[in-house]
C-alpha cells in the first residue's frame, strides 16, 4: 500500500484557536475518503491543513503526494459565486489546471495543450471547449472544474462539497464520474460531504469530524459505530 496522506496527533486550527484536536489516520493510494461532520467542526480546514496552505497547531501531517506529469493534488474549492460567473472559456479554464509550482512559464506548451484535451476527453466535455463558462450549468462547470483539476495531477483528488447546489441527476452523474476515476484509474479521492447517504454509497473511508468524538475507519466500521448512530439516525442501515 503506498500512503498518499498521514495525520498523527494533529490538532487543526488558526492562531488562538483550536478546531479539532488528536486526529489520527492514514489515507492509501485508492482509498476513497469522505470527510463528515456537523457545520464548523473543520471539515475545510483540515483540506487546507493537507493542501500545506495552513500549519497544524500541533502533530505532525506527512504527505507523499506525486503525479505522473506534475507534482501535488488536484483540488476542486466550494464554489463561490464570483467563481461561477467567471468570464473565461471552458478552454482557458481546464488549461489553467496545469499551473502549478513547476510551471514557471506563463505560456502553454503543447504538452499541457493535449494534457487539457485528454482530460476534457475522459469527461466528456470536448464539445464545450469554446464555450463561456460562466454560461454552462452547475453540473457543467463542475466537470470543467474536474478536468481542469486533473490537469494539476492523476493521483489525488481533494473536493470540497462539490456537489452543492447541484440537481439529484447532475450530482449522480458526478458521483459516477468521481467513482470512475477512482476504481478504473485508482485516483486517491478526498471528499467534504453533507451528503452521508452517497458518502457511505460511494466511499471506502470515512473521517468524521466532531468535537471530541472524532471517528476514522471503513464504511463498515462506521456504519457499526456510535458516532454514526447519533449522526445519521439510521440512514446508515437503510
Ligand atoms: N481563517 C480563519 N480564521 C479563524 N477561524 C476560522 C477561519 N476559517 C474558519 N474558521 C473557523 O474554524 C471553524 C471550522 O471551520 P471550517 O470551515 O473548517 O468548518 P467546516 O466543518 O468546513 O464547516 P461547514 O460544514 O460549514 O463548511 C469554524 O468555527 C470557523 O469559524
Amino acid at each position: 500500500m503506498i500512503m498518499i496522506f498521514e495525520c498523527k496527533d494533529v490538532t487543526l486550527g488558526y492562531e488562538n484557536k483550536v478546531v479539532a484536536k488528536n486526529l489520527n489516520f492514514k489515507i492509501d493510494q485508492g482509498d476513497y475518503l469522505c470527510v463528515v461532520g456537523e457545520n464548523g467542526t473543520g471539515k475545510s480546514t483540515l483540506i487546507k491543513t493537507l493542501l500545506g496552505l495552513i500549519k497544524p497547531l500541533n502533530g505532525e501531517v506527512i504527505a507523499n503526494v506525486q503525479g505522473k506529469n506534475h507534482k501535488g493534488v488536484g483540488y476542486l474549492p466550494q464554489q463561490t459565486q464570483a467563481q461561477k460567473d467567471f468570464p473565461a472559456s471552458v478552454w482557458e479554464v481546464v488549461l489553467s489546471g496545469v499551473l502549478n509550482n513547476d510551471h514557471r512559464c506563463p505560456f502553454y506548451n503543447k504538452k499541457d495543450k493535449a494534457e487539457a484535451e485528454k482530460n476534457m476527453e475522459k469527461l466528456n466535455i470536448l464539445d464545450l471547449k469554446k464555450r463561456c463558462y460562466r454560461e454552462l450549468s452547475g453540473g457543467q462547470q463542475q466537470r470543467v472544474l474536474l478536468a481542469r483539476a486533473l490537469c494539476a495531477t492523476d493521483s489525488v483528488l481533494i473536493l470540497d462539497e462539490p456537489v452543492t447546489g447541484l440537481d439529484p441527476a447532475a450530482s449522480m452523474e458526478f458521483y459516477e464520474t468521481i467513482k470512475d476515476l477512482n476504481k478504473k484509474e485508482n485516483v486517491t479521492i478526498i471528499m467534504v460531504s453533507h451528503d452521508i447517504k452517497n458518502a457511505l454509497n460511494y466511499a471506502t473511508h470515512i473521517l468524521h469530524l466532531e468535537q471530541e468524538n472524532d471517528f476514522f475507519g471503513t464504511v463498515e466500521e462506521y456504519k457499526k459505530s456510535n458516532v454514526s448512530n447519533m449522526f445519521l439516525g439510521g440512514v446508515a442501515n437503510d
